[in-house]
């Protein structure tokens, strides 16, 4: 059985040669492939109102929130810094109601660098709006380097899922400008940096969430860590579509 994995889509916001008017929705190509050579399928959902996720619902075993634009922070309750980057709230309210929707009916998810940004807020965590608020930075997180080239070690706490599927001490890709600050009460800490910038969540009372600051999908192809990510959300939501999909009569 091929678990169906939603791709939550980002926005394009700029008219094109090909898109003559604004907002197309999209999916990374990467991300796409990631899932499709783990064995999935991937189901890519454009944001709509939130009142409508509900019928989604039925569509996906898994979901894995991807990268883009900063979260709006007054879903933290604060208002914006000056270096906060480009919001898009729209999207935010989306998976927001999403992830929470996901995580009442068991999905399996995975969550890489602004999904795991999402993933925390949603939960009731809080972000270093940019990582100049965080005095122990001493790290480039921003990478000049191509994003399919790893720039950092992480440490990863040895009773972790992501122990088993990345080992102790990962080469990984870097590009973000904003952190975890405040850990949502149902995620805990299992890989930081050595500036201690949080790297990596996970659930506390199950395997549900997994969460990478880093871009796995960048380096799928070469990178046996970042390709072992993807396998490990294929099997959990291979294990929620078994649980969960009703058999042909
Ligand atoms: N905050 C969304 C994108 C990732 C980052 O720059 O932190």
């Amino acid at each position: 059985m091929r678990p169906r994995i939603a791709l939550p889509a980002d926005t394009l916001a700029e008219a094109t040669n090909i898109i003559n008017e604004r907002n197309a929705a999209y999916a990374p190509r990467p991300a796409i492939e990631a899932v499709v050579k783990s064995g999935g399928v991937p189901v890519i959902l454009p944001s709509v109102d939130p009142d409508d996720v509900v019928d989604y619902m039925d569509l996906f075993d898994g979901v894995c929130f991807l990268g883009g634009y900063d979260v709006d922070p007054t879903f933290f309750g604060e208002e914006p810094f000056e270096k906060l980057g480009p919001t898009y709230r729209k999207r935010d309210l989306f998976e927001i109601e999403l992830l929470k929707q996901s995580v009442a009916r068991g999905k399996a998810i995975l969550d890489i660098c602004r999904g795991m940004q999402l993933v925390n807020i949603g939960l009731g965590g809080t972000l270093f709006q940019d990582l100049s608020q965080d005095p122990h930075v001493t790290l480039k997180h921003n990478q000049l380097a191509p994003g399919n080239m790893p720039s950092h070690h992480i440490t990863v706490a040895p009773d972790s899922r992501l122990f088993k599927i990345a080992g102790e001490r990962p080469y990984i890709n870097s590009r973000h400008h904003q952190a975890i600050r405040d850990v949502a009460p149902t995620l805990k800490v299992t890989a930081r940096a050595d500036d201690q910038v949080i790297e990596a969540v996970e659930s506390i009372e199950n395997d549900q969430i997994l969460g990478v600051q880093w871009h796995p999908e960048n380096m799928y192809k070469h990178h046996a860590s970042s390709k072992a990510l993807f396998a490990d959300l294929v099997e959990r939501s291979t294990e929620v579509a078994k649980r969960t999909r009703k058999q042909p009569q």
